[in-house]
């Protein structure tokens, strides 16, 4: 249900103004089982996240786990026992810090695609909300033949008011209204995070 999905972006944010990482991989996971039901023309995009979502929750059940609790505990801890590479991707190919950048990007997306999404025309075709958001952010990190299998994938999204029902969150404008409560908690975490890695010059992790 995607509300639960909404809420989950809200149970990340503490009032230390940290990020939680169950509710963050929780949120993650609700978005793939709903990007799952959008058809298997998107299975490209959900086996690459659900790769993601996998190597953080394996860090959950591992022996450290709660050197994992938060993104800032997180990056704390593998930034101190040199568990990053900022310069060599093959040296630390599944550190948490630049699985959760990858996230992190997508998120941007995400939430450029709601907003998109929400300030809508009726007759607004979902997949040009989705191709300008994808250009405008995600788009940046990709290699050209994964901008075009994404681009090519968009034109198979339903329109703007079918893609409001699928989401189950009742008539489109009831779908429009709750994605106006629930996009500053997304955006609240967006910010979180990049002041994180900005902070500790991780925003370009190989
Ligand atoms: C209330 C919500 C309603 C909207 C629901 C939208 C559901 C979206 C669900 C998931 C979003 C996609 C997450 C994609 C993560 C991509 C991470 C990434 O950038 N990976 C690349 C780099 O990784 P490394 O090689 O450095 O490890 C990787 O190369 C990418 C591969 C796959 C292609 C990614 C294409 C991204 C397109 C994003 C748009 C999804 C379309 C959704 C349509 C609604």
């Amino acid at each position: 249900c995607l509300r639960e999905v909404l809420a989950a972006f809200r149970a990340c944010l503490t009032a230390e103004q940290t990020v939680l990482m169950d509710p963050y991989l929780r949120g993650w996971n609700g978005l793939i089982r709903f990007l799952n039901s959008l058809g298997t023309i998107f299975s490209f995009v959900s086996k690459d996240a659900v790769t993601k979502i996998q190597i953080m929750e394996k860090y959950r059940s591992s022996d450290q786990r709660e050197r994992y609790e938060t993104l800032q505990t997180m990056v704390e801890y593998e930034l101190a026992s040199g568990l990053v590479s900022l310069k060599n991707r093959g040296e630390c190919p599944e550190s948490g810090c630049r699985t959760v950048l990858r996230l992190h990007r997508a998120l941007h997306w995400l939430q450029m695609f709601l907003e998109g999404l929400r300030t809508s025309q009726e007759d607004s075709k979902t997949s040009v909300i989705c191709t300008d958001s994808y250009n405008a952010s995600l788009a940046n990190y990709h290699p050209w033949v994964i901008r075009k299998a994404a681009t090519l994938a968009f034109c198979a999204l339903p329109t703007r008011n079918a893609f409001l029902e699928n989401m189950n969150l009742g008539t489109p404008e009831e779908a429009v209204d709750m994605l106006g409560e629930a996009l500053p908690y997304v955006c609240k975490v967006y910010e979180i995070t990049e002041e994180l890695y900005a902070k500790h010059k991780m925003l370009d992790l190989p």
